[in-house]
């Protein structure tokens, strides 16, 4: 592609040398530049890419995309007012707007996302359509499982995804959008058919500075759909979106339990590995049993259920496709193996998330619950003692240890976390070391204790002093546990 004709949609403020180049690749990455490419200098939160131009000229580069006022030779200089806004845009032409043709559906919201993605997706199946899935876990091209090391890719990536998922006759996406992509215009030019509100709870105050900039963030979504937008009416923030975004004129569908919703559900029923209850919508009504626990379960499958409705699927794929499901990785996945006591391994690392995860598993433990957790470093600090004083009134015991520390010391993330247990009369102890954690754990539960390791949930790593070490809770319990001779 010319490089004129990538600059067509741009507000230009400045261009030094020819733009009859030919551009093969495009990137943000002067260690990824090969011959003929597009680099596109972004001042980021480390480092800031206009450092690296010779980097990126030496890799063969042979135009660059900046912000700033730089005097280079023998390489074209585009200047432009905002370099993430100039890539998305770059990224949708250079791609052949792959939105405009795949049916693009966004989840968003503080908790929910991968859950009610992966519903998503299999009632699209069920229906005999070719989704695509990008989000937290993986990105999947049909079968292909494709590592994601982000919950939303950079508009380059996720263009280039698109586009890879047209080229294999996927007709449909369904994807994670984090606040975190909306604000730094990841999913700029991104043309959604439908979008997605499932709770807003704190979360990422290191990155919005009030809990406001985040639902700010996040229903940017909303502005950008086209055929529905389907929000949680139990949430306060869901309330005060649906006012926000009244007056567009993409109509609003919404979901709930305890308020008057256009999708709900009642006669609620759960188990330890199950959730049922009586789906109601507009057009019809029926029974849905889910191999997945939890009431947070429901929200998740009300929004996956709107979301289909809202597209014309059937009721018959909806129930096909949410009751086929086995459960989702690390999202109260219990450990099959051990049979005295049950292990399970979630995601929770909010507040929110925890709260509700250890709500339901209240609900179905004989005897004792037993939680061990940490929160990342890097991340929002204001949540340690939250989440410290929630497991302290949940728990009979629990065990704060390391998550993934990243560039924290960290003593002082559980310390912050034992601040807020230490408020409650709940029992725990301090184990830095996650995999002795894990077997303080496990050879403290006597039969009908639940184990909850929380915090990880699909994570195969962890991030110390911000070198990546190999770490799967649920690899680690069952290691430990043959180790102790208690399997
Ligand atoms: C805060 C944040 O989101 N940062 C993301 C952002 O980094 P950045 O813009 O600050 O980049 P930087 O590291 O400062 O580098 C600046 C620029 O120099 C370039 N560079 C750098 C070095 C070099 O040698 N050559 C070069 O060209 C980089 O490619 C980059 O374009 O762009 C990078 C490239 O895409 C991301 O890897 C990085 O994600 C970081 C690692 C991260 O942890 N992000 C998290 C917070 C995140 O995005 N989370 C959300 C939500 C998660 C959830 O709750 O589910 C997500 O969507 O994943
Ligand atoms: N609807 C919900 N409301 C509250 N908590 C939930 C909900 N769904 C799941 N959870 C809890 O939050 C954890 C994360 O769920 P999930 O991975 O679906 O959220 P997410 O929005 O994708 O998270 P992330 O932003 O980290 O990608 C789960 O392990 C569970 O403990
Ligand atoms: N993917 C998310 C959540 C990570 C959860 C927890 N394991 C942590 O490291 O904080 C992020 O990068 O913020
Ligand atoms: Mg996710």
């Amino acid at each position: 592609m010319l490089l004129k004709e990538l600059l067509r949609d741009l507000e230009i403020e400045g261009l030094k040398g020819s733009d009859e180049l030919s551009i093969e690749a495009t990137t943000y990455d002067s260690r990824k530049v090969v011959n003929n490419s597009l680099f596109i200098c972004i001042e980021g939160f480390k480092t800031d890419g206009h450092l690296y131009i010779k980097d990126a000229i030496k890799n063969g580069a042979v135009a660059v995309i900046v912000q700033k006022d730089i005097d280079i030779e023998g390489v074209t200089v585009v200047k432009v007012k905002n370099t993430r806004k100039a890539m998305a845009i770059i990224a949708n032409d250079f791609y052949h707007r792959p939105s405009g043709t795949l049916a693009l559906i966004g989840v968003t919201g503080t908790n929910g996302k991968t859950s009610t993605t992966y519903m998503i997706k299999k009632i699209l199946e069920a229906s005999g359509r070719k989704p695509g899935l990008i989000g937290t876990i993986s990105n999947w091209i049909g079968d292909e499982k494709i590592d994601a090391d982000r919950t939303t890719p950079e508009s380059l990536d996720l263009q280039k995804l698109f586009r890879k998922m047209l080229e294999n006759e996927i007709d449909s996406c369904v994807m994670e959008v984090s606040s975190h992509s909306l604000e730094l215009q990841r999913v700029e030019k991104c043309n959604f058919q439908v979008g997605v509100f499932t709770n807003l709870t704190p979360d990422h105050l290191d990155f919005h500075p009030t809990i406001i900039d985040y639902r700010n963030a996040k229903k940017k979504l909303f502005h950008k759909t086209e055929l529905y937008n389907i929000i949680n009416v139990d949430d306060e923030h869901g309330r005060i979106i649906i006012d926000e975004i009244n007056s567009l004129k993409t109509p609003i569908l919404t979901f709930g339990v305890n308020n008057k919703a256009d999708i709900s559900a009642k006669n609620i029923v759960m188990t330890m590995k199950t959730v049922s209850f009586d789906m109601i919508t507009p057009k019809y009504k029926g029974k849905i049993e889910l191999n997945i626990p939890g009431l947070f379960t429901v929200y998740n499958a009300l929004a996956a259920i709107a979301v289909t409705y809202a597209m014309g699927i059937e009721f018959k794929y909806i129930k096909e496709g949410l009751e086929c499901m086995k459960g989702i990785a690390g999202r109260l996945e219990a450990v099959e193996e051990f049979k005295d006591f049950a292990v399970i391994i979630d995601y929770a690392h909010t507040p929110d998330a925890l709260e509700n995860v250890l709500k339901s598993v209240r609900g179905f433990v004989e005897n004792k619950l037993i939680t061990v957790f940490g929160c990342g470093g890097d991340r929002d600090r204001s949540k340690r003692a939250v989440m410290g004083e929630i497991a302290g009134k949940y728990s009979d015991l629990t065990i704060i240890t390391s998550d993934n520390p990243r560039s924290e010391e960290p003593m002082q993330i559980l310390t912050m976390i034992e601040d807020g247990i230490s408020r409650t009369a709940g029992k725990y102890h301090v184990i830095k070391d996650r995999k002795e954690a894990i077997s303080f754990a496990l050879k403290s539960a006597q039969k009908g204790d639940i184990i909850l390791i929380a915090g990880k949930g699909h994570e195969t790593y962890q991030v110390i002093n911000n070198n990546v070490f190999e770490f799967d809770d649920k690899k680690v319990a069952l290691e430990v546990a043959r180790e102790e001779g208690l399997l």
